[in-house]
C-alpha cells in the first residue's frame, strides 16, 4: 500500500516536514492549508521540492463548512473553492478534503447537503480535481460515517467520494464493519489514527491527543481490514494532532510514524514480517560509575557476588540467583554517579529478532563487540539505553551466538553458597523516558519486542504528574515500565530503578537492617492507611511498618516492596509477588515519592 503522512502531524516549516516524512520512506503527504499559506515557497515551488524528494501530493486539506447552507452562503463558498481548486492545479493535488459542516449557517438537510456538494464536486471537475466528504465527530449535522456515505451517494457524482478518517469513526464507537457496504472506489482517502481512550470532549480529544496507531486504544488495523475488504486501493494516511509531536524533532517523529505504519499493515494483514523474537528475561542490567564503591557495599549487603571480571574491559559481574548486575566503570566518567546504561534481553533467536527489527527501522546499533568479546546485537532504545539481544541460559548459546559470559573471569570473591541467597532475579527495570518519547518507547517495544503494552496510569510526585506504563510479554518474565513528567527536567533528573525478585522480603529486610542499611522511610501515616484499606493481622502490619515495606493486592495475589537509596541515578526495589499478583504496586508510587523527596532533602 502507498503510504502518507499529513503534515499537520511533523513539527517544523512545510519544507522541514518533507524532508523529515521523504527520510522516512514516505511515499506522499497530505499538504495542511495552514502549513501552505505560513510557507515562504510558492505552490509551484513547493510541488517542485515534493517532486525533488520523490513524494506526491495526495491530498490538499481542509475545506470548511460547504454544505447544507442557504443559496447566498453557497455562492461565497464556491468563489472560495474555485480559488483552492485553482491553488491545487498548481500544487500538484488531485484531492480536496471538504470536512462536514460545523457552521451555525449549516442547516439539517441531506438533500440540500448532497445537491451543493455535487455542484461542489462538478466544480472541481471543471479543474480537474476531485472531493472527499469527511464526517468530523463533532460535525454540526454530519457527524458519522455512515451518513456522510448517504449523502455521497445522494449526491451521486463521480468526483464525490467519502473519505474515512479512523478517529471520527472509533472515538464515537461507530461500528467500522459497515465501512464494508461502500464501494471501495467511493473511499477516496483512508485517515489513519489512534488514540489513548479518554472519556472527554472528542473535538479536544481529537486535536490534542490523537497517537499513530498501536500507541492507543483503537484497534485501527481492523478499521483498515474493513476498508480493504470494501476495495479500498489508495494510500494509507496517517493523520495525528498531537500536542507532544508538534514539539518534537520532525525527523524522529516521522521515523515513529513510518514505524507504526508498518506494523499496522502486518496486524492487517497487508505484508508479512519475521515474527516478533519475544525476550524471555533479563540476562543483565549494566550499570555505569565512575566510583563503583558505595554501588558494590550495596550489593553485597543485598546478597550478591562478585563472580567475574571482563578479560578486557573494567567491567565486574555480580551475581545471586538469575539476577545478573554489570558494574562498568571505564566509558565517560560519570560524575553524576551510577546509571543503567544497558540490559541485557534474553532472545532465544538473536539474529531472527534483528530481522524484525531492521524492517520497523528500530535504531541498530552496528555490532561493535571488539574481537575478541563475545559480538551481541544492540538496539538503542528512545532513552539511549542499549538493549542487547542475547542469550546467556544453559544449553542455549551456540557457535553462533556464545554467551556473553564468555568474556568474564571467574573471580570467586568468597565460595559460592556461603551467602544466604534471597534474590532471585530481576523482577522488571522502570525507565524515565524523554517527554517526547513516551508513545514511541511503548510501540517500539510493542512491535519491534512483541511485548504488550498496559494502560498508562497516572501517578502523582509531590512536585507533578507522572505517566506510568508497563510492557512486558505475555508470561511476565520480562516486564519493563516506561515513565514520563511532563514537566522540565529531562530523565536525567529522574532516577531509574532495578526491581530485584525475592522469596522472603523479611530476611531481605532483616539482612539491610543487619548491615546498617536503612531502606527508604516510609510514613507512619501510610501503614494507618495500609490498615483501614486491607484487613491485615496486627503483626503482619507491625513486621511491614518496622521494614519499611510496601503493600499492594490485586485480584491474582499479593505485592510486598521495599527501596533502597538513590544511587546517582539508581536506586534498587526489591519485590516479592505471591498468588499471581501482577502489577507494580502503582498504589503506592506516590508515597514512594514523597518519601525519596523528603530524604534528599534530609540527606
Ligand atoms: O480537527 C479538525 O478540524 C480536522 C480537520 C481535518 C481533518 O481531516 C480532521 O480529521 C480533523
Ligand atoms: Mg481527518
Amino acid at each position: 500500500m502507498r503510504t502518507s503522512i499529513a503534515t499537520v502531524s511533523l513539527s517544523g516549516s512545510l519544507s522541514e516536514k518533507l524532508s523529515a516524512a521523504a527520510a522516512a520512506g514516505f511515499d506522499g503527504v497530505e499538504i495542511f492549508e495552514n502549513d501552505l499559506i505560513a510557507s515562504p515557497l510558492s505552490p509551484e515551488e513547493i510541488r517542485a521540492r515534493v517532486a525533488d524528494l520523490g513524494l506526491t501530493v495526495e491530498l490538499y486539506q481542509p475545506f470548511r463548512d460547504a454544505e447544507a447552507v442557504p443559496a447566498d452562503v453557497l455562492a461565497g463558498n464556491l468563489r472560495r473553492a474555485e480559488h483552492k481548486f485553482r491553488l491545487m492545479r498548481r500544487l500538484g493535488a488531485e484531492l480536496l478534503l471538504v470536512c462536514s459542516s460545523v457552521s451555525p449557517d449549516a442547516v439539517d438537510d441531506d438533500a440540500l447537503a448532497a445537491e451543493q456538494l455535487h455542484q461542489l464536486a462538478s466544480l472541481a471537475g471543471e479543474h480537474g480535481v476531485r472531493v472527499a466528504y469527511e464526517a468530523l465527530a463533532w460535525g454540526r449535522h454530519v457527524n458519522t460515517y455512515d451518513h456522510a456515505w448517504r449523502i455521497v451517494q445522494a449526491a451521486d457524482h463521480p468526483g464525490l467520494g467519502v473519505c474515512l478518517d479512523s478517529f471520527h469513526i472509533l472515538s464515537r464507537g461507530s461500528d467500522p464493519r459497515g465501512i464494508e457496504a461502500i464501494p471501495g472506489e467511493k473511499i477516496f482517502f483512508l485517515q489513519l489514527a489512534d488514540a489513548p481512550l479518554m472519556a472527554m470532549d472528542v473535538l479536544q480529544w481529537s486535536r490534542h491527543y490523537r497517537c499513530f496507531p498501536g500507541q492507543g486504544g483503537f484497534d485501527v488495523a481492523a478499521l483498515v481490514r474493513h476498508a480493504m475488504d470494501a476495495g479500498y486501493r489508495g494510500p494509507l494516511s496517517l493523520e495525528v494532532f498531537n500536542d507532544v509531536f508538534r514539539q518534537a524533532e520532525a525527523g524522529r517523529t516521522a521515523v515513529d510514524a513510518m514505524r507504526s505504519l508498518v506494523a499496522l499493515q502486518e496486524s492487517a494483514g497487508l505484508t508479512g514480517l519475521p515474527a516478533p523474537v519475544v525476550p524471555d528475561g533479563i540476562a543483565f542490567a549494566e550499570l555505569a560509575t565512575a566510583d563503583s564503591e558505595p554501588l558494590r557495599r550495596l550489593l553485597t549487603v543485598l546478597g550478591f557476588t562478585r563472580t567475574g571480571q571482563h578479560a578486557r574491559k573494567p567491567v565486574e559481574l555480580w551475581e545471586q540467583g538469575e539476577a545478573r548486575l554489570l558494574l562498568n566503570t571505564g566509558g565517560p566518567a560519570r560524575r553524576e554517579g551510577p546509571v543503567l546504561a544497558a540490559l541485557g534481553l534474553e532472545t532465544p533467536e538473536p539474529a531472527a529478532a534483528v530481522a524484525r527489527a531492521e524492517p520497523l527501522l528500530a535504531p541498530l546499533v552496528p555490532r561493535r563487540a571488539t574481537a575478541p568479546d563475545v559480538p551481541l546485537d544492540v538496539l538503542a532504545a528512545p532513552d539511549g539505553t542499549e538493549l542487547f539481544f542475547c542469550r546467556t541460559r544453559p544449553g542455549q548459546p551456540d557457535a553462533e551466538h556464545p554467551s556473553w559470559t564468555q568474556d568474564f573471569v571467574p573471580t570467586r570473591d568468597e565460595p559460592a553458597g556461603e551467602r544466604p541467597h534471597h534474590l532471585t532475579r530481576i523482577d522488571h527495570v522502570a525507565l524515565p523516558q524523554p517527554w517526547q518519547r513516551f508513545d514511541e518507547a511503548a510501540l517500539l517495544y510493542r512491535t519491534v519486542l512483541g511485548l504488550r503494552p498496559r494502560e498508562s496510569v497516572e501517578l502523582a510526585d509531590p512536585y507533578g504528574l507522572f505517566r506510568s506504563r508497563a510492557v512486558a510479554n505475555a508470561e511476565g518474565t520480562l516486564r519493563l515500565v516506561l515513565n514520563v513528567a511532563p514537566g522540565p527536567g529531562g530523565p536525567e533528573a529522574r532516577p531509574q530503578h532495578i526491581a530485584l525478585a525475592t522469596d522472603d522480603i523479611v530476611a531481605v529486610a532483616r539482612r539491610l537492617r543487619d548491615h546498617g542499611t536503612r531502606p527508604l522511610a516510609i510514613p507512619a501515616n501510610y501503614y494507618d492507611d495500609l490498615a483501614a484499606r486491607h484487613d491485615l493481622d496486627p503483626d503482619t502490619l507491625d513486621t511491614l511498618r518496622s521494614h519499611g515495606i510496601l503493600y499492594d493486592r490485586d485480584e491474582h495475589g499479593e505485592f510486598h516492596h521495599l527501596y533502597t537509596a538513590t544511587y546517582g541515578h539508581v536506586f534498587f526495589e526489591v519485590v516479592q509477588r505471591t498468588g499471581g499478583y501482577r502489577g507494580y504496586g502503582a498504589q503506592n508510587a506516590t508515597v514512594r515519592l514523597a518519601a525519596q523527596h523528603t530524604r534528599q532533602l534530609t540527606t
